[in-house]
């Protein structure tokens, strides 16, 4: 195995694989101390391990879901390797050579714990991924109400978040990795059974992460293949520096709007199961203070590069545009 370093979860270590970059470890602080508080109004990441978000979800595993989630369909990815790589079909006619990099496919329950099983002996990766509703069976709507609305609800009306839109639940194999993206939302990650690694990056480190264009099918994904970096197509990836944690049962891991992160089901781990809280970001302040932080500047390139792709009514012409805007001028 290539070069590997020690994380903890606060009670467990893990031998985890060593990437090129360095990271410092996210602080993991009680939802009863300041810091804490200060850190998610402030859009820091933090490890809560007693905010008992999901406590009425400590009994889950794979059985208990089995016997209780209802015969609704789950959204399933098939990947042939660890990585799942998000894409979006929407936009795959954008780029005529894009290969999709997973398959899926909406399966029952039952079906899902069947081809975990038979998945292994085809090297076949899956991760189930599906928006918590009201199809789930009567015991899990009890869980899922049970939930600490009051602390996750107080956080979002304390820091001025948008509507909650959805919760997700995710159950992975061990070893599925998550490769690193930003969402446009603000998270609540909530560890429910098993172990993930999460490495996340703030906002200024974009330079170094070479995002997609916004028109490619895996915007917001960075290009880097982290096991592999191509530093000479990449080679501000040197600089990147970032954070990293383990979450277990029980954690909560406040993932700030637009920090990109890299989701690692611990491998030999076993499997793992969380849910997301994803809320809309704050509401654009009337009056802009500048200077402006890193991810407003990501929203505008964000913006322009959305812009350009619409007034040039062809994405196969954006990349001579911007290169003849900017190389030999702004370089
Ligand atoms: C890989 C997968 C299943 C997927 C496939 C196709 C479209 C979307 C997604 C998607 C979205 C979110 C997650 C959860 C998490 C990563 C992790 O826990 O692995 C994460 O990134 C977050 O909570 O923000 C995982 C996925
Ligand atoms: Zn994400």
């Amino acid at each position: 195995m290539s070069q590997t370093t020690r994380l903890t979860d606060g009670r467990k270590s893990f031998e985890v694989k060593k990437y090129t970059f360095s990271t410092e470890v996210i602080p993991r602080l009680s939802c009863h101390d300041p810091e804490c508080e200060e850190r998610i109004e402030n859009g820091l990441p933090v490890v809560i391990p007693d905010a008992n978000l999901v406590a009425s979800a400590r009994h889950w595993n794979l059985d208990y879901l089995h016997d209780n989630i209802g015969d609704g369909k789950f959204m399933t990815y098939f990947s042939n390797s660890k990585k799942f790589k998000y894409y979006d079909d929407k936009k795959c006619p954008n780029i005529k050579s894009f290969k999709k990099p997973m398959e899926q496919e909406e399966l029952t329950f039952d079906e899902f714990v069947k081809k975990i099983n038979k998945g292994k002996s085809k090297g076949q990766r899956l991760y189930l991924q599906q928006t918590l509703n009201e199809t789930v069976g009567k015991n899990i709507v009890s869980d899922f109400l049970g939930f600490n609305w009051n602390w996750v609800t107080a956080q979002q009306k304390k820091n001025s978040f948008g509507p909650l839109t959805n919760n997700m639940l995710l159950i992975g194999q061990e070893g599925n990795i998550t490769p690193v993206h930003y969402d446009e939302q603000e998270n609540f990650f909530a560890q429910v059974y098993g172990y993930k690694r999460f490495i996340l990056f703030p906002p200024e480190e974009f330079p170094n992460l070479y995002p997609h264009p916004t028109y490619h099918p895996c915007d917001r994904q960075s290009q880097v293949d982290f096991d592999e970096p191509d530093f000479e197509k990449f080679p501000k990836f040197r600089n990147a520096s970032g954070f990293e944690t383990v979450v277990g049962p029980g954690d909560v891991l406040y993932i700030p709007i637009y920090w990109w992160h890299q989701v690692e089901s611990i491998p030999n781990e076993g499997h793992t199961i969380s849910v997301t809280f994803w809320y809309k970001g704050r509401p654009t302040p009337e009056k802009v203070t500048y200077p402006l932080n890193a991810h407003q500047k990501v929203a505008m390139m964000r913006n322009i590069e959305k812009m350009i792709a619409q007034a040039l009514n062809n994405p196969d012409e954006v990349p001579e545009f911007m290169q003849n805007m900017v190389l030999g001028r702004y370089t």
